[in-house]
């Protein structure tokens, strides 16, 4: 079933993230920001500390990508290594987590530090994850960082405002 949203009638968004540098977190404030500029009432949260997804229109999940997919505990301890601060949990256990059949919209989101095929997208396994929970998967994108540890290049926290905006 696709949630279908009356004239007028608000949008409630949840958006569930992981980092381990920073970028990430900033590329959803980034993306929360256009939700908002059109009136979405948004929820952030990290995975260990997400509400349950309960009167949700549309539930955003990003995640840095990590050997080509979402992080796991493993990849996770590498980031730490190199001087990340990763969560205990992240969207990859969160998704698992995810209880039954959903109704709602869904999009994805992540960062990678290249755009080619090698470079892999944390977001199409966030997707494919959605999709499995029913959830109406209606957009994905992925965000650029100039390094593993970031920042985001040039225009892409711009781009993702609009990406954002175009959401909601
Ligand atoms: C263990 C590890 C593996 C990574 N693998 C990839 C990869 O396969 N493709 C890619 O584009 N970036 C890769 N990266 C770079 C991350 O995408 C980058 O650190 C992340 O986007 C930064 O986001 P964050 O600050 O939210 O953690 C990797 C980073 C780490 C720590």
């Amino acid at each position: 079933m696709v949630a279908v949203l009356e004239f007028g009638a608000t949008m409630n968004v949840l958006v569930v993230t992981e980092t381990c540098f920073g970028n990430t977190a900033r590329v959803a404030d980034a993306i929360v920001a256009g939700l908002r500029s059109h009136g979405a009432v948004v929820t952030v949260a990290d995975a260990a500390s997400a509400p349950a997804v309960d009167h949700v229109d549309l539930l955003l999940v990003g995640a840095p990508t990590h050997s080509m997919g979402l992080p796991g505990p493993g990849t996770r301890r590498q980031a730490e290594a190199k001087g990340g601060n990763p969560p205990a949990i992240g969207v990859a256990e969160w998704l698992n987590a995810l209880p039954g059949k959903q109704t709602c919209r869904g999009a994805a989101f992540d960062t990678v530090t290249g755009r080619g095929f090698f470079s892999g997208s944390a977001a199409k396994g966030i997707e494919k994850r959605l999709r499995r929970h029913g959830v109406d998967v209606v957009a994905r994108e992925s965000f650029l960082v100039n390094a593993m540890e970031g920042p985001p290049a040039d225009g892409e926290l711009a781009r993702a405002e609009r990406w954002g905006a175009s959401l909601g």
